[in-house]
């Protein structure tokens, strides 16, 4: 579903952030992206969203080569995949509600449609009786549970996570990683880019380590497998 064949990226200070990168994601998937700082993992990230242009290589998201595509059509890759950030970034003026709806209705979704998918997204990360309140009203653990919801409302067919659980305390992070699961068990994949050892290794999910821009370790139920 999601293939980088002999991907380089080179910036244009001539540091070689990724050097010929080779990997296959399957649909449904939940990997771990790790590695020291450096590594090249925001890199990785950003082809994938092509906030960034490879130097060399292809990169076939659902059958499509997105090195390829051009400026007008970048926002149809962002729909297909979707970013969750550690600072949440969710609108301060809008509501829970009103957050999640806002990502359909820049799609042109018809009310209808968002009147029956925002409850749902709602439910589905276990914030329906919080829709009225907004974001200053919540803890950093349902912050990111609201920016989930607002991520996977235009079924995307693979959720980023970039440190997602960076800002929060471990009680809190595991209800993320909780909703993160769930997710992925309905089918969505899932890239998760994380320095939290505990959670990878507690997660036993596929693990790929990036290093000075190299992969040196694809394993599935893997472990963090750094010192942090
Ligand atoms: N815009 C840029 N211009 C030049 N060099 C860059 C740019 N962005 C990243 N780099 C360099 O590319 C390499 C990989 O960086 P990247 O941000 O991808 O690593 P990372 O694994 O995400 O690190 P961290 O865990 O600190 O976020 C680093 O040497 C970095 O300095």
């Amino acid at each position: 579903m999601i293939e980088f064949s002999s991907i380089t990226k080179v910036y244009d200070n001539g540091v070689h952030a990724l050097k010929n990168i080779n990997l296959k994601i399957n649909k449904g998937e939940f990997l771990f992206l790790v590695g020291p700082s450096g590594a090249g993992k925001s890199t990785f990230i950003k082809l994938l969203l092509r906030e960034e242009q490879a130097t060399s290589g292809k990169i076939m998201v659902d059958g499509e080569d997105i090195t390829k595509l051009s400026q007008r059509q970048i926002p149809y890759l962002r729909r297909k995949i979707s970013v969750v950030f550690q600072d949440f970034r969710l609108l301060e003026d809008k509501t829970l509600y009103e957050n999640v709806a806002f990502a359909m209705q820049v799609t042109g979704a018809s009310p209808k449609e968002i009147r029956r998918q925002v409850p749902m997204m709602l439910g589905m990360v276990g914030l329906s009786d919080r829709a009225k309140q907004y974001p200053h009203q919540l803890s950093g653990g349902e912050k990111q549970r609201v920016s989930i919801a607002r991520a996977i409302v235009n079924r995307p067919i693979i959720l980023i996570a970039d440190e997602p659980t960076g800002n929060l305390d471990p009680d809190t992070a595991w209800e993320v990683m909780k909703v993160l699961r769930h997710i992925s068990r309905r089918g969505t994949t899932i890239l998760m880019a994380t320095h939290a050892k505990d959670i990878v290794d507690v997660m036993q999910q596929r693990v790929i380590a990036l290093e000075k821009g190299n992969i040196v370790r694809d394993v599935q139920r893997g472990i963090y497998g750094y010192e942090t």
